[in-house]
Parts: C-alpha cells; structure tokens; sequence
C-alpha cells in the first residue's frame, strides 16, 4: 500500500533553519535581499550578512567602497566585490525554474558601499536583471559599480542589450561571474562596455554563479537540459521495497528539501514502474512554493499510465508528458489526452526512450533542468548513457532489509568523473552532492 507522507512531520520553519542546508538557507538569504524593499539605505554588510552567511562583519572601511581592499592580489578584486557577487548569486536563486528559457541572473547596483538597485530576471526571462536594478537605482546609478552574475547580454531582443542600457545608465564599473555561452554574446557584452570606458572586472565567483547557471550553461554548450539524478536510499542502500509501494526513507526536513529543489527545476521526470509502484505527484508542496512545481514528464512507451492515477487526474492543472515509444496504442493515447494528458514521441532502443533524443526535444521545448527522481531502472540507463550532470543523494538512517530494491547509486559508487561538492545533515539523515568535472 502506497504510504503517505505524515502531515505532522511537515518540519517547521526553525527545523528547516537548523538543517543548514546551503540550499534553504540560500532561500532564506534571498528573501533578506527582498526586492520589494526600498533600496536605499540598503547597507553592505544588509546585503552579505543574511542568515546562514558565514562571513564576518565587513569594518566600516571596508564597507564604504568597493575598490580593492589592499588585499594586493593585483586583481582590483576586492573582499567586498566577492561579498556583493554572493549576495547578487543568491539573490538569483529567487527565480530558479521560472525563467525558462532565460537564465535567472542577478544584478546589484552599488554605490559608496550602499546597494541601490536590485533586479533577478523575471518571470518567464523578460525584462532581464540588469534593466530592472537600474530602473530601481535611477540618477544613483551614474557613477555606480553593477554586480551581474551572467555577462549583460549584447543582442537586440525584445528589448535593448543590457550592456547598452548599463553604458547608457553611467555605471563607472561592472562585476562580472560567468561568461555567457550564447553565441550573440559571448565576450560582445564585456566588449561594450570596455568600449565605453567602464571598468570590468570578469570571472569573480564564476564557479558559484555557474552552479546556480548551470541549466542555462549546460543547454548551450550540449543542447539538451542539467539532469539532476536523485535518490533516497535506506542506510542499507536500498530505495524501496518490492511490491510494497512508497516507503518513506528519509525524514520530513529531507522531503523538504527535494520539494525545494523540484521547485527549482524545469522538469521532474520519473520512469513508469515508479508510477505504477507509487502513485506519486511529483509536485512542488513546500508552502509557498506550490506554484513553482515543475512539468512531469514520464517514461511511459506503452502508454500504461492509468486512468485513475493522480498524475493523470492532475494533468489539466499541472503539465504531464508521456514520453512514448512508436508503438504506443493510439486508443489508450486519446483516452489520457481527453484528461490533458501530451505526449512527447521518441524513438525507443529495446523498448527503452532513447534519452540523449529526449532529452534533446526538452531542450528545445526551452526546458533546461531536469530532475530526475527515478526509480532503479531509470536511475540506470541515465547513468549508463552519461547522461547525469548531479547526483543527490538522501540516505536514511534506517535498513529495508533483504525485500528491498537495490538502489543502482551509492555513496561508495560513485562513476569516476564526479566530484564531491556538497554534504549536510537533514535531520538523522545524510545529504552528498556530486558534480561531473
Ligand atoms: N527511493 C527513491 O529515491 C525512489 C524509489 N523508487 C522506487 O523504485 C521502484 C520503481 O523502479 P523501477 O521499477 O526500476 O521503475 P522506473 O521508474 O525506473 O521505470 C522503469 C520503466 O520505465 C520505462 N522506461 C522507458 N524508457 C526507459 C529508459 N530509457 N530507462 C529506463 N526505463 C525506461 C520502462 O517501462 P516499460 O516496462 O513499460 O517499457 C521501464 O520498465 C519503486 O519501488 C519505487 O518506489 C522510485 C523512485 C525514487
Ligand atoms: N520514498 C522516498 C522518495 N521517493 C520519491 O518520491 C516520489 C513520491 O513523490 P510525491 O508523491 O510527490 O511525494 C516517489 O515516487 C519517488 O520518486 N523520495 C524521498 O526523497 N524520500 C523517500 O523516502
């Protein structure tokens, strides 16, 4: 029988502050950074000690400019340009899996040590940061140095190039992360304002802000999304139980956790058997997040879904594709499509969806993140296409025991070729993240 989550085990706010996860407390870090407050009289030290910063307290010195601190790396880098790049990095977080097919950028406008403008890219990926913190900013950003965690853009869209609008606004120097692959930019943005006179500086927490780019960077050097694999998996190193359902391995902060990060991605993507297995809703229910809950996309190339499951009963509410295979009955397909059901077709290779194809028409359908959650046999074939960006793996603290279903990923097997990037503690359990180099 499919087990329910415990509603009392919903951990509260202060539970979720105690976890001490880079990711939530990123959250709360952000919302410190509000952008519906007024920006004037935002201070340095407002805007990098946020909850969960580690930093110390910036002296006064310090904070007032942003020039070099005498650190005397010769870089013109200073303590106080990496704590404003944390805060802007941070800050784009807010609009992580809702920008699609846009990047969600951050930029902070500074001045004699005060943050005066502030803009993510909204909704949908339009207007861009960059516009938004100047708006905020207004005569103040004349003079100013910006904080941009994508290279300001150098083509004529629906709206100017940010880097002109930066020129055009009067900022003395800009602060670059990562450069941007796209092909209209590409070094065009840093150029502009060069040629303007502007002093740039590029790569300050390039790997950081790259982390949190890494849809957008990954769909534009490999055409297709940043999959994300993750799994729960029971001390013992199983993720279920045969025949038995949903097991509930990991505990309420954890579940929190994977609800933030499905909120965070484009799409979440499960196979059929665990569907079929778990009934599950792959939505987004962290409070305040319900919004934010992710296109489900499903491996299903003979069409098996059923009728009654609540994927398909939510379909009209929140997307649900069925990737499916050649030979996939037309009648069982027009019965899901009258609950909204869509379908994506894909050619299959021994009856499995050929992913690299899949994952290739996400890609162009502007999705760049994927998560994907499982069960064994998909877990398998991602990893054994190389298909994999990031492994997260949740281990509980208890064992299932000799009926339990053996997960194909564990801390101690871990593919060549990943590297370790993150750990924490949620709760009893034990969080690992894994990039590829
Ligand atoms: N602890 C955890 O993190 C998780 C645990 N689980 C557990 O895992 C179990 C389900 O795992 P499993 O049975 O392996 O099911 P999967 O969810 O991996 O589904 C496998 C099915 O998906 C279809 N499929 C189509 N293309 C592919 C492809 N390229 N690669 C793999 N599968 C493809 C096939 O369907 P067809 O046979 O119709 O061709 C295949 O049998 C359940 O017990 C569930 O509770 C599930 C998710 C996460
Ligand atoms: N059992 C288990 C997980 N299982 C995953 O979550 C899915 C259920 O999603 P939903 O119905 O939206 O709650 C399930 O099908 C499987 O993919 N995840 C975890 O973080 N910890 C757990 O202990």
């Amino acid at each position: 029988m499919t087990q329910r989550p415990d509603p009392d085990e919903t951990p509260k706010p202060e539970e979720l502050a105690e976890a001490q996860s880079d990711q939530v407390s990123a959250v709360a870090d952000e919302a410190d950074v509000e952008m519906d407050k007024p920006a004037s009289g935002t201070s340095a030290e407002d805007a990098v000690e946020a909850p969960g910063a580690s930093e110390d307290p910036l002296p006064a010195e310090e904070a007032e400019g942003t020039v070099d601190s005498g650190e005397g790396d010769g870089s013109g880098v200073s303590e106080i340009d990496r704590r404003f790049m944390a805060a802007a990095i941070r800050m784009s977080r807010r609009h992580l899996g809702l920008t699609s097919t846009n990047p969600s950028v951050g930029t902070l406008i500074v001045k004699d040590g005060m943050i005066v403008g502030r803009g993510v890219t909204a909704l949908g990926g339009r207007p861009h940061a960059e516009p938004q913190a100047l708006a905020e900013a207004g005569e103040a950003a004349r003079g100013a140095t910006a904080y941009v965690t994508l290279e300001p853009c150098a083509h004529h869209g629906r709206t100017p190039p940010c880097a002109e609008a930066l020129v055009t606004a009067g900022v003395a120097r800009v602060v670059g992360a990562a450069a941007d692959p796209d092909d209209r930019v590409s070094g065009r943005g840093y150029a502009i304002l060069r040629a303007a006179g502007i002093e740039v500086v590029e790569g300050v927490l390039a790997d950081e802000a790259g982390d949190e780019l890494a849809g957008y960077l990954t769909r534009s050097s490999k055409k297709r999304p940043e999959v994300t694999l993750k799994l729960a998996i029971s001390s013992d190193g199983m993720i279920g139980r045969r025949d038995a359902g949903q097991v509930q391995i990991t505990g309420g902060i954890s579940r929190a956790q994977v609800h933030l990060m499905r909120a965070e991605s484009d799409v979440i993507l499960v196979g059929i058997g665990t569907v079929l297995a778990d009934d599950p809703e792959l939505n987004s229910r962290l409070p305040g997040l319900e919004e934010r809950s992710p296109v489900r996309v499903v491996l299903d190339p003979q069409v098996k879904l059923p009728m009654m499951s609540k994927l398909a009963l939510s379909a009209r509410s929140l997307p649900l594709y069925l990737a499916i295979g050649p030979e996939a009955s037309a009648v069982r397909r027009s019965s899901l499509e009258m609950l909204g059901v869509r379908f994506l077709a894909t050619e299959t290779h021994d009856g499995r969806i050929a992913l690299p194809e899949l994952l290739e028409d996400l890609s162009g359908q502007g999705f760049s993140t994927v998560f994907v959650e499982g069960g064994a046999a998909t877990a398998r074939t991602f990893l054994e296409d190389g298909m994999v960006d990031r492994i997260a793996l949740f281990r509980g603290p208890n064992p299932i025991g000799e009926d339990g279903i053996r997960s194909p990923l564990t801390p101690e097997t871990i593919p060549d070729g990943f590297r370790l990037v993150r750990e924490a503690r949620y709760g009893l359990d034990q969080y690992s993240e894994w990039v590829r180099d």
